[in-house]
């Protein structure tokens, strides 16, 4: 990528630059860009925490935890660059007053993005800190990462604190599965390619299935995870936003509302899930102890500091049906947990058999076309087809086979850096555009659905299905698809432990 002459510098505020989001995740991603010659020359990045140090010692911090977390050597000319673009500045960003020792580090006539890498409880106080020193202006960017909120009633507050200060085009709402190429690839393969787009519809496809697989547990965030479950941490936001990239009708252009109006119109059409019908379409499973890629590794009740009473579900499976003219009738089937066998994410589109068979015996026992769609980590594409096995017979009949078209991105684009999705998502709130980022609407229908099922299994007091680490999920997610006569695809990927 070649840098835009128009883009112009900036001052990146990055608040909680010693959490884990900026240590592990940030400052590596923003090194990564300065290595590709994509930050703006008089871009400062500023780090804000509420610990004194000096400028030095933050140096010498983000050097060697862009050294851990990057997991290569690191460039001297890249990091000689890059350093000297770091500032640091102590703030208790609840305190009032201590932000106008912030003001003194920033430039008023440039953009200021203020990344809150904090947790959100403090997003409010960080907006009026720093209207109180005077330095908003309409040219402030604020990124917030997620979860916003609890709820739709949570998520309301939040967004209405961040509101009084910021119009929704200066708010960038983080979900890092956007900035991942292959979820952006969702949108070429969909809208480039008239093969897929002409058959995208009930008409053609049997259903869809969205796996999102970790092979990790909670990493020590009990706190965090047990107040949020799967179905915040990862339905709410990941898988919601893939199914409505994955289902939404195409977009007038590539512009940001053009494609967020679009993804919302998907979440509105999604069929509510409650008490009336959330035992057929929805199963929650939580980890017991078992063994993943061969270790030993301990139940969600026995991990560091748990309540041993805790029902938070660490795995979802559920039957999504969109009710509009596109998908009638064709099943969203998503899935995700933690410690599953392997880290795999992946949608497969499964199309409907053709309507008559002149091959006979051979076409009958082979599946319908599949598309599979390889998010990570072997991010690719696969297309099932169809094949006549080559050879003279003397019947006149014609054998079939399955074959399979394979793109596997390492391969064919092995020259090229993926980019991690936050250096993609940085950059793109340094250029000032918000397409892959989430608007305040769709965040808030996403919480209206999954509040719904949320507030079901509460009613229903029944506790998350059992399931052994290091496998697929509770028997009960395979019941989910095989009373419909399907089955969760398994593929190389998920194969390998
Ligand atoms: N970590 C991750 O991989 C992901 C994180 N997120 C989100 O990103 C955000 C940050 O997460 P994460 O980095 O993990 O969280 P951490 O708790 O590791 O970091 C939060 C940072 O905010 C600082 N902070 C909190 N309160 C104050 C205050 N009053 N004044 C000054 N600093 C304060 C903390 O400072 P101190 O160290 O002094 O307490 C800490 O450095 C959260 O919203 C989280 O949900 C989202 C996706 C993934
Ligand atoms: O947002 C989150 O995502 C990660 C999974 O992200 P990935 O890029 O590694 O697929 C998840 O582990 C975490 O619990 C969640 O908060």
């Amino acid at each position: 990528m070649v840098l835009d002459t128009s883009y112009e510098p900036c001052d990146l505020v990055l608040f909680g630059t010693q959490g884990d989001l900026s240590r592990r995740k940030l400052l590596p991603s923003l090194y990564q860009l300065e290595k590709a010659e994509l930050i703006h020359a008089d871009t400062k990045i500023i780090g804000v925490a509420r610990q004194s140090m000096t400028l030095e010692d933050y140096v010498d911090e983000v050097r060697a935890n862009i050294i851990k977390f990057s997991g290569e050597e690191i460039c001297e000319k890249t990091w000689q660059q890059f350093s000297e673009r770091l500032d640091y500045v102590c703030v208790d960003m609840k305190d009032m007053n201590s932000y106008q020792t912030f003001k003194e580090h920033v430039d008023p006539s440039r953009i200021m993005v203020c990344y809150l890498a904090t947790p959100p409880a403090i997003y409010g106080d960080i907006c009026r800190g720093l209207n109180g020193c005077n330095i908003i202006d309409e040219s402030v960017r604020v990124v917030l990462e997620k979860p916003i909120g609890h709820d739709l009633e949570s998520s309301k507050v939040i967004n209405d604190q961040v509101a009084e200060f910021f119009e929704e085009r200066q708010i960038y709402r983080i979900d890092h599965y956007l900035g991942k190429e292959t979820v952006l690839n969702l949108i070429a393969l969909r809208f480039a390619n008239s093969i897929f787009a002409t058959n995208w519809d009930h008409n053609c496809i049997d259903h869809v299935q969205i796996s999102v697989a970790e092979s990790v547990g909670i990493e020590g965030r009990w706190g965090y995870f047990d107040d949020a479950g799967q179905m915040r941490d990862m339905v709410q936001n990941h898988l919601l936003q893939i199914l409505s990239l994955v289902a939404m009708e195409p977009p007038t252009t590539l512009d940001a509302d053009s494609i967020r109006d679009e993804k919302l119109k998907v979440l509105k059409a999604l069929r509510p899930i409650n008490a009336s019908n959330v035992a057929d379409t929805t199963v929650r499973g939580q980890y017991t102890s078992g063994f993943v890629k061969g270790n030993e590794v301990p139940g969600y009740l026995e991990e560091d500091d748990a309540n041993t009473q805790s029902q938070t579900e660490t795995f979802v499976a559920i039957k999504a049906e969109i009710d509009n003219w596109r998908w009638a009738g064709v099943p969203f089937y998503l899935r995700t947990g933690k410690r599953m066998p392997t880290k795999v994410s992946e949608v497969v589109i499964y199309f409907k058999r053709q309507p008559h068979n002149m091959f006979g015996d051979s076409f009958k026992s082979l599946p319908p076309n599949k598309l599979v769609i390889r998010l990570q980590p072997d991010e690719g594409v696969e297309i099932t087809v169809m094949n006549k096995v080559p050879g003279l017979t003397s019947s006149g009949s014609m054998d079939l086979q399955k074959s399979k078209l394979n793109l596997s991105f390492s391969e064919a684009f092995a020259d090229e850096h993926i980019p991690d999705a936050y250096e993609k998502l940085l950059l793109e709130v340094m250029l000032g555009n918000q397409a892959l980022f989430v608007r305040r609407d769709e965040v808030e229908q996403a919480w209206r659905w999954v509040d719904s099922i949320l507030e079901a299994w509460r009613s229903s007091s029944e506790p998350p299905e059992p399931y052994q680490a290091g496998t697929w999920g509770p028997v009960y997610s395979i019941g989910l698809l095989a009373r419909e006569n399907r089955s969760w695809y398994e593929s190389k990927q998920s194969k390998k432990k």
